[in-house]
């Protein structure tokens, strides 16, 4: 069902509109039912004219980022996000990607993320604008131009609380809210009871918790004893909508539905190490039913089945908190981004695209310092076990798509600074060419110790490089090399070669062929 359901409820901000004369060469007809494009006259933006499409209050993009390391206990950012709804937040709360990989790695903390004066929104609309804009705008992912889907509903999104949510199968009710009991996807009949040791995560689509298994000593599930639980939070216009038979209720109610049976049906059907690993699931309709969301039959939004996904656990907690905390060393570096390469090889080669690869949706299996220590040994016992151990988990597929062969998609999503310039243009794109631009983003990120995309390091407060925005400089292809500006390494040949235009961009098979990545495919040959 995956790839043939409406475009994704991902999009819970309705896209504000562009003025219809922004896109006026444009006369484009979107097939709603089958995500098909057909686009008369490619839309020319001019420079300016994309300036103004790229005004943070009009694109739908990420304007929130909610990180919680896994060893930190922090007031929920999704708390801070939500505190007020009618004084909407005056600053991104998003990662800041300025202290990545650098000496000051340690001013990353939470207050620092939230007054990261480089990325008020401010900078980029009008300030009513971006009061009317982040008033409906909290979400981290986007939407859709007008014309890509034009019937998007304005949605807040609000935490939900848990407890009113908790719902299992009826047979093994858990004892406290603190346990959980699953079934596993390979083996359905089979419970995996767990309980809740903490908070690991925080997107803005779940929480994710450390869950362990109590019952362990049953080697027979050959499961592991930790894993991370996705919850799902749904909409606040779904749970708290007093009119749950409204078309707007239901419209929304389907698109979250099509896009968390999306990435279950993903997830439930792939397999490979370098992907994160759907173990379990609280309630088997979610795999098993198309509609699990619609046939609970909601007469009010809090009746909605919670959505309790059992994921491998990854200790190392993600890419953008280990490259934040720690300089990494080239070896790992070299060895994380062939392992990527790895995971969308896969998917690529399996007619899946991602479409939100991003250093957050990267999980490291394994401490940093373990890491470090193994590599460092004297002994080849080190060196060997690191050989035979996959570090990198992709993540995060609730923007992936199925796609046939030479299937282009059209719906506008991703993640800001990461998002590849077809996209934002809003033409059809080939989903494989805006991953592997997505690939080249976070190569520049490791190498750099930036985004390619933020304002120069140099950039002064008030002058034009630090007044356009994001969306601007991806538009024009506005990087460039900083650190590694006289360095020789074979990583800038993949990064020139994806972060650039699509009719010369690399595909996933190039960056694998690469220097870069095969001699050290080379070294890990059991990944491969
Ligand atoms: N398997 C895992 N092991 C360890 N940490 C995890 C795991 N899965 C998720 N996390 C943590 O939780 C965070 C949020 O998870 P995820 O990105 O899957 O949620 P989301 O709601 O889809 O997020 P987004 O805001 O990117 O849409 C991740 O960035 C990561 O820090």
């Amino acid at each position: 069902m995956g790839h043939q359901a409406a475009e994704m409820y991902r999009c819970p901000v309705q896209a504000p509109k562009l003025e219809q004369n922004e896109f006026s060469a444009v006369e484009s007809e979107h097939d709603d039912q089958n995500e098909t494009w057909t686009t008369h006259t490619p839309p020319k933006l001019s420079t300016q004219q994309f300036c103004s499409v790229g005004d943070m209050s009009m694109l739908p993009t990420p304007l929130v980022y909610t990180p919680m390391s896994p060893h930190r206990s922090v007031k929920s950012p999704v708390d801070l996000r939500f505190a007020s709804t009618t004084s909407p937040p005056s600053a991104r709360s998003k990662k800041n990607y300025g202290s990545l990989n650098s000496p000051v790695a340690e001013s990353f903390n939470r207050s620092h993320v939230l007054e990261d004066k480089h990325r008020i929104l401010s900078e980029y609309a009008p300030h009513s604008a971006v009061a009317a804009a982040t008033a409906n705008t909290l979400s981290q992912r986007i939407t859709s131009l007008s014309g890509v889907d034009r019937n998007l509903e304005t949605v807040e999104e609000t935490r939900v609380a848990t407890t009113n949510l908790s719902h299992t199968p009826e047979s093994l009710s858990p004892l406290t809210d603190e346990l959980l009991t699953t079934w596993l996807i390979k083996e359905p009949s089979q419970p995996l009871r767990l309980q809740k040791i903490r908070q690991i995560g925080v997107g803005n689509f779940s929480d994710v918790y450390l869950y362990e298994s109590p019952e362990f000593d049953n080697n027979e599930l050959d499961v592991g004893a930790k894993f991370a639980v996705k919850h799902v939070k749904y909409p606040d216009a779904l749970v708290l909508s007093s009119s749950p038979k409204s078309p707007r209720f239901r419209e929304l109610l389907s698109r979250v539905e099509s896009s968390l049976i999306r990435e279950l049906d993903v997830l439930s059907s792939i397999s490979h190490p370098c992907i994160t690993n759907l173990i379990a699931i609280n309630n088997l309709a979610f795999i098993s039913s198309s509609r699990p969301l619609s046939n609970a039959n909601p007469t009010a939004g809090d009746n909605l089945p919670p959505c309790d996904m059992v994921l491998s656990y990854c200790a190392g907690g993600d890419l953008f908190e280990m490259a934040s905390q720690n300089v990494l060393p080239d070896w790992l570096l070299r060895r994380i981004f062939a392992e990527l390469t790895l995971a969308v090889k896969y998917l690529h080669e399996n007619l899946i695209v991602h479409r939100d690869l991003k250093l957050e949706n990267v999980l490291i299996k394994y401490p940093f310092d373990t890491l470090i220590e193994l590599q460092g040994r004297d002994d080849h016992d080190g060196a060997a076990r690191l050989e035979r151990l996959h570090i990198v988990e992709l993540a995060d597929f609730g923007l992936c798509r199925r796609i046939a062969s030479d299937e282009m998609c059209t719906t506008r999503c991703g993640s800001e600074d990461y998002v590849s310039p077809e996209i934002l243009m809003g033409v059809p794109y080939d989903g494989r060419l805006s991953d592997t631009w997505a690939m080249g983003v976070i190569l520049y990120a490791l190498l750099e110790g930036r985004l390619p995309f933020d304002p120069l390091p140099t950039a002064v407060p008030g002058k034009r490089q630090r007044r356009s925005s994001t969306a601007h400089r991806i538009s024009r292809y506005e990087w460039r090399w900083i650190k590694m500006a006289e360095s020789h390494s074979p990583a800038k040949q993949i990064v020139e070669n994806c972060v650039n235009r699509k009719n010369s961009r690399w595909d996933i098979q190039k960056i694998f062929e690469s220097d870069f990545v095969s001699s050290e495919l080379a070294s890990i040959k059991q990944l491969n």
